[in-house]
């Protein structure tokens, strides 16, 4: 038997499938009306992603168990990477362990940490691991030569060895925060804040610089520009004689210059503050800036770079926002990220 549908059947169905449509576009469009989108520049290894792990732990649930589980291995492969560093590092400087011994071990832990089973081998050898690197040699070379940061980011690993590389091992959401690993391309952050759905988007370092890149994302509804306050001593990559801050200065003018951005406020992190503080101790900031005429006292220092940063703006500071920060101080970054959500909220 045939089925019968009238010419006013199919138009009354049509009718409906349109308006489920149009129903669909509209809840859309007002979705995308409430979602505040914040693009998150600035040069590699600033802390952007910091910051959006940090807004995943302090507005959404923060990290599941599979996802931890990656993390793992991240976490030990950041071992892997320090130890060889380190090791790298004495040869140039020609330091040796005291005793053959420990020479030995040092030359095979090299070895087997080189082979394509790393992962494998920093747990097999987490004993002779936790024996050289607990020597007064090694921590001493560190201290002595090595970055700040570096050195810092080592002690780090190196005391929560024997934990990192046991079997029941799984990161806290501190390690999942001091963590290295570079973003490819973008990740975006999904989280609510004040019954607005937010989008953080995390752009690598490397896109941050390409000029042409920016038109992807021109009106979003803020800027968050992240720079590591400690990279006033990194050789810049590009220009001879100049450090990797110069380099966040020449980005931040061309990203605040940018005309698909005028309208967007700036919220400028100036980060690593920590280790910043730490680094005035040991070298002056007029190794970037022979003109600072001031001491290298924190405040003063963080003040000089602000007001750096700052000129890039010409007489468009009022849609700036400074902080100093320490991207992986869960308690001081709430604090900040939410008054500066709150600004986003006010100017859009
Ligand atoms: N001590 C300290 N370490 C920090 C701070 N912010 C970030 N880090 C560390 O610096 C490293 C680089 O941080 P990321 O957040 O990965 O940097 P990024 O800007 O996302 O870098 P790309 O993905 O390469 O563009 C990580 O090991 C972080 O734990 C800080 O304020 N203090
Ligand atoms: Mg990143």
């Amino acid at each position: 038997m045939g089925v019968n549908i009238s010419a006013h059947d199919m138009e009354q169905a049509a009718r409906r499938r349109s308006k489920t449509i149009d129903d669909g576009l509209e809840a859309e469009r007002l979705r995308q009306a409430r979602t505040v989108k914040v693009l998150m520049l600035g040069l590699s290894g600033a802390g952007k992603s910091t910051l959006a792990k940090q807004v995943r732990m302090i507005h959404e649930k923060g990290f599941a168990d599979k996802e931890k589980a990656l993390y793992r291995e991240i976490v030990r492969q950041n071992i892997v990477t320090a130890i060889l560093g380190v090791l790298h590092e004495m040869e140039i400087h020609g330091i040796q362990f005291p005793t053959e011994e420990l020479k030995q071990t040092a030359h095979s832990i090299k070895d087997r940490l080189k082979s394509s089973d790393s992962h494998k081998a920093v747990v097999d050898m987490r004993h002779s691991l936790a024996v050289l690197t607990s020597q007064k040699t090694l921590k001493d070379f560190m201290d002595t030569y090595l970055d700040v940061e570096i050195c810092q980011l080592n002690h780090y690993l190196f005391r929560s060895l024997e934990k990192i590389l046991s079997d029941s091992y799984a990161p806290t959401d501190y390690d999942i925060l001091r963590v290295r690993q570079r973003t490819t391309g973008l990740n975006e952050i999904l989280f609510h804040f004040k019954g607005f759905e937010f989008k953080l988007c995390d752009v690598d370092g490397h896109c941050t610089v390409k000029k042409k890149w920016l038109q992807n994302f021109e009106n979003v509804s803020a800027i968050l520009f992240t720079v590591a306050l400690s990279s006033y001593d990194a050789r810049s990559k590009d220009q001879d004689e100049q450090t990797e801050l110069h380099d966040a200065l020449s980005v931040f003018t061309t990203v605040s210059e940018y005309d698909g951005f005028r309208k967007s406020p700036i919220i400028l992190f100036l980060n690593k503050k920590d280790i910043f503080q730490q680094k005035l101790k040991k070298v002056p900031l007029t190794v970037a800036f022979p003109d600072y005429k001031g001491t290298n006292e924190f405040n003063e220092a963080c003040l000089f770079v602000q007001s750096k940063f700052e000129s890039c703006m010409g007489d468009t500071t009022d849609r700036l926002t400074v902080h100093i920060t320490n991207a992986t101080d869960t308690p001081s970054i709430r604090s900040v990220f939410d008054s500066s959500l709150a600004v986003v909220l006010d100017q859009a």
